[in-house]
């Protein structure tokens, strides 16, 4: 039996994991976490009697093995360096986490002997087309990213299209960069070491992403569409089981996908 936490478990990817950790045979739901609950009986959260409510982070934590954390790109870092230190696996889904921060989250879980993984996202078509990304750009360095995603997100641009461009970025020889002169700001989107990327944000859209790849005369376009939520369960579900067998803080799905 694997014991799990659910960080942002009021949320909109929180509630769908709490979800699958109730449905799932060998998961077992020992807490949910949110600093701004201030009713702490589990039955208010159709909750089972046996979970604990928690509104601030401490020891009583400890039973649990795995840490899953859908909570806030401003919460996630303090959120995982306490998992990490309560030796308790961290599952990370939240996007947000800066180099520094995740330098310093890697040197913890080798100091901790706590493995954990951070996860830009949890759905295959994502983790496919960043996969396939980095192939097209050994053939095509010159490359954009569009990524479209639902109004309520918080940050810009995502976890996954950063994760993409990083791929690529290793990928790729530097191409060449085209002059342009910009007569409204921000035309040309944001720059990760020379590639472009555009946020889109609207209603009725959950999270897609586009690379668009140029060459002589010919174009790859790479696309990508989570339509609900539940795209993303089948990897955390992954993920809470296999993060134990890691053997440090991995970043990306592919790390425990066979
Ligand atoms: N990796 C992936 O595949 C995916 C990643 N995400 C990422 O997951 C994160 C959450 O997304 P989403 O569920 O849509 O966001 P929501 O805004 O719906 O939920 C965030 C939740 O975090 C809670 N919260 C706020 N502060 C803290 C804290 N310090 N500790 C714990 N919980 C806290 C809030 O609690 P309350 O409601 O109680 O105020 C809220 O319910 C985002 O960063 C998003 O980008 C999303 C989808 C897939
Ligand atoms: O906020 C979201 O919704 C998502 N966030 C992650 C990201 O920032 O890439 C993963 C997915 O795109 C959904």
């Amino acid at each position: 039996m694997i014991n799990v936490i659910v960080a942002g478990f009021r949320g909109s990817m929180g509630q769908k994991t709490v979800e699958l950790v109730k449905q799932t045979a060998d998961f077992h739901l020992v807490g949910v976490y949110s600093p701004h609950v201030t009713e702490l009986q589990p039955q208010k959260y159709g909750l089972a009697d046996d979970v604990q409510v928690f509104n601030h982070l401490g020891t009583e934590m400890k039973s649990a093995d795995v840490w899953i954390d859908f909570s806030t790109p401003t919460a996630v870092f303090e959120n995982t360096k306490f998992a990490l230190k309560s030796h308790i696996h961290p599952v990370v889904g939240t996007s947000g986490l800066n180099e520094a921060q995740l330098t310093e989250l890697k040197a913890l879980a080798k100091t901790q002997q706590t493995s954990g993984l951070i996860v830009p996202n949890f759905g295959i078509s994502a983790v496919l087309l960043m996969k396939f990304a980095k192939e097209a750009a050994t053939y095509f360095p010159d490359v954009e990213i569009i990524e479209m995603h639902h109004e309520d997100k918080l940050d810009a641009p995502s976890g996954t299209a950063l994760s993409t461009a990083q791929a690529i970025s290793e990928a790729r020889k530097a191409p060449v960069q085209p002059e342009f002169k910009e007569s409204v700001k921000g035309a040309r989107g944001a720059d990760y070491q020379g590639i472009r990327i555009h946020s889109v944000r609207l209603p009725g859209y959950v999270a897609h992403e586009q690379v668009l790849f140029g060459g002589a005369g010919e174009a790859l376009t790479i696309r990508q569409d989570s339509f609900n939520r539940d795209s993303f369960m089948k990897g955390v579900a992954i993920a809470v089981r296999q993060v134990a067998t890691l053997s440090e803080l991995a970043v990306g799905l592919e790390n425990v996908l066979n």
